[in-house]
């Protein structure tokens, strides 16, 4: 029997962000494994018009809960939907709420959080760094808590190179950053955001980074860690390879490379692509709750949970292996032929944004005009370029975390953990991984069936004929031009058309001797 599993048996446990694409896979693997745990509180707020039952209903009825619901089939009676907006004081939970998790609750996982690069610094410090601190005094009125797991990112620090299992200061501390929220207007805070960010790429890392230290300086008491981890991607083994139901990080730049918008980005080949599959990192966070809970140990531990240093994999190898499952289960209407060039120069990058983005869409826009038709691909264009410009700073470096906390636990758990909760991605066969990831970008995110495989590669061949005559159209209008125009073209025009013709009379010249 998993220790882990009998652990989380008879718990009740809260999680907030489980609606979020993590929150759902760690909700699904508690339900798997420990079908007999008490009850899981989940904090929801409504969202697109959906009430916070729907919301769960919704997630129950998914494809990700199909195993759960056969394990447990009273799943739904084990969620506890708890009316929840982080953003409020006291996240606006009822009084009978807010008792009936302060006195139950014996584990917590803060997985919520707003993930967006570009956020308004004002609200991502509320949700990021306020909503934590809020939420550990919450915990620290909780009886019954055993252990608060705090989900961050390897990327809070990502302005270092090495990064140790240690949590860093920043400059300014952060009960200032959230005092200061309160009464400076969004002119002002617009202005400081560059200075108190500093040398990290944007607010979200800032932000984290900030949570981290709000609860090292309120950990008093209480028995936390800390988990980062790195690009977060598909699942992959449990429940099944490939899950994936956002467009965060690499997933929807595989949706703009394989529908052919994307053919180029400003990449460093050979800098690390430091994914972790969502399944490792929920196995992580679980038998880290088990072990903060049972072994209590005396300081917050910080547990990174990234590849790159003990399976690593460059971002030309993907690169690579995502185009050739492209060419194996290409996704539907492409608008392009997949292709994925990676260049470090930002002039080449800036050609060929030019040329093989913004050209193509153009081009593109115009024959929709010409047909009676809203053009739309430029402001589609657009705004991919700007989400690659943000997510640019990750593909052109590599770093480096140290792991000797994962390892430690690793080798604490019974080679029955070790293989129910399974976090050692040096087992990781990538080649496999990408091909599930992609097909699963193309089952679960763009909902394409496979039966339409077929008509998909057709209408690549068509693309390709399509590209072929347009260059080569392109290539005979340039030279007509320069040779209306230059001496010297018409000269070297005359020589090749007159070597060709005396190439082919030697050559019939040649085959009637024969004869
Ligand atoms: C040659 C090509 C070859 C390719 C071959 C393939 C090779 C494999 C892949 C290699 C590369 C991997 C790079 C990974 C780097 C990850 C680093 C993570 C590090 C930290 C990890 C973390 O610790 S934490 C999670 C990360 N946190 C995010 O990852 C949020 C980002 N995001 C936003 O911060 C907002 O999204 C932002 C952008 C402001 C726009 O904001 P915005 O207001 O302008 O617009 P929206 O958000 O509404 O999105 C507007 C439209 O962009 C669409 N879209 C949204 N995200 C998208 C996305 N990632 N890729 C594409 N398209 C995306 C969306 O679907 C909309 O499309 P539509 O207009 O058609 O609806
Ligand atoms: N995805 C990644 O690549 C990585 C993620 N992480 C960290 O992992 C954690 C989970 O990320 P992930 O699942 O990908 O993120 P998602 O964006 O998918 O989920 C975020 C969750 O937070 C909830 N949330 C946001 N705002 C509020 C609010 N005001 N009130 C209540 N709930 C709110 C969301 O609820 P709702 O559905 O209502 O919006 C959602 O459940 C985060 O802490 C993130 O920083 C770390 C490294 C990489």
């Amino acid at each position: 029997m998993s220790m882990i599993a009998a652990f989380y048996s008879g718990k009740s446990i809260l999680i907030t962000g489980a609606t979020g694409f993590m929150g759902k896979v760690l909700m699904e693997k508690l339900f798997r494994t420990s079908p007999d745990l008490k009850v899981i509180y989940i904090l929801v707020r409504p969202k697109a018009g959906q009430t916070t039952q729907q919301r769960v209903f919704q997630i129950l009825n998914s494809k990700l809960f199909e195993k759960v619901k056969e394990i447990c089939p009273n799943v739904h009676e084990k969620i506890r939907a708890i009316y929840a907006d982080l953003n409020q004081n006291d996240f606006a939970i009822s009084k009978e709420d807010m008792q009936e998790l302060l006195s139950c609750t014996n584990i917590v996982f803060h997985c919520a959080a707003t993930v967006r690069f570009d956020d308004h610094l004002r609200h991502a410090v509320q949700l990021n760094v306020t909503a934590t601190q809020q939420l550990l005094l919450m915990a620290s009125q909780m009886p019954k808590l055993e252990a608060f797991i705090h989900i961050s990112t390897a990327f809070s620090n990502c302005n270092l190179t090495h990064i140790d299992e240690v949590i860093y200061p920043c400059s300014v501390e952060p009960k200032k950053i959230i005092d200061s929220m309160e009464w400076l207007d969004d002119a002002i805070i617009d202005e400081i955001t560059p200075k108190l960010i500093g040398d990290r790429p944007n607010i979200y890392t800032y932000t984290k980074a900030l949570g981290e230290m709000v609860v090292q300086q309120e950990s008093e008491n209480l028995n936390i860690a800390i988990i980062r981890p790195s690009i977060v991607g598909a699942t992959w083994q449990e429940p099944f390879p490939g899950w994936v139901d956002n467009l965060n990080g690499p997933s929807g730049l595989i949706i703009a490379a394989g529908k052919g918008f994307l053919r180029s980005i400003r990449a460093t080949p050979m800098a690390v692509a430091d994914l972790i599959p969502v399944d490792t990192v929920v196995n992580l966070t679980l038998a880290v709750g088990w072990y903060t809970a049972v072994h209590r140990p005396k300081s917050t531990l910080i547990y990174h949970c990234t590849s790159g240093n003990l399976n690593p994999c460059n971002w030309r190898e993907m690169g690579f292996q995502v185009l050739a499952t492209f060419e194996k289960v290409p996704f539907e209407r492409a608008f392009r032929r997949p292709n994925a060039d990676f260049t470090t120069n930002t002039i080449t990058s800036q050609y060929w944004n030019a040329v093989s983005h913004r050209a193509p869409a153009i081009i593109y826009d115009f024959y929709l005009r010409l047909t009676g038709r809203k053009p739309r691909m430029t402001k589609v264009m657009n705004r991919l370029l700007k989400t690659v410009s943000m997510l640019e700073y990750f593909v052109n470096r590599s770093w480096e975390w140290s792991t000797y906390n994962t390892e430690m636990l690793m080798s604490e758990l019974s080679p029955e953990d070790q293989r129910v909760f399974n976090f050692d991605v040096r087992q990781l066969n990538w080649l496999e991984y990408i091909e599930n990831y992609v097909l699963g970008v193309k089952k679960y995110l763009l909902k394409e069936d496979m039966a339409g495989i077929p008509e998909a590669k057709q209408h690549l061949k068509r693309l390709r004929n399509i590209h072929y005559l347009f260059n080569t159209a392109l290539l005979l209008i340039a030279w007509r031009l320069l040779i209306a125009r230059s001496q010297m073209a018409r000269n070297v025009w005359f020589f090749i058309v007159s070597f060709c013709y005396k190439f082919l009379s030697y050559f019939r010249a040649s085959s009637t001797l024969k004869v």
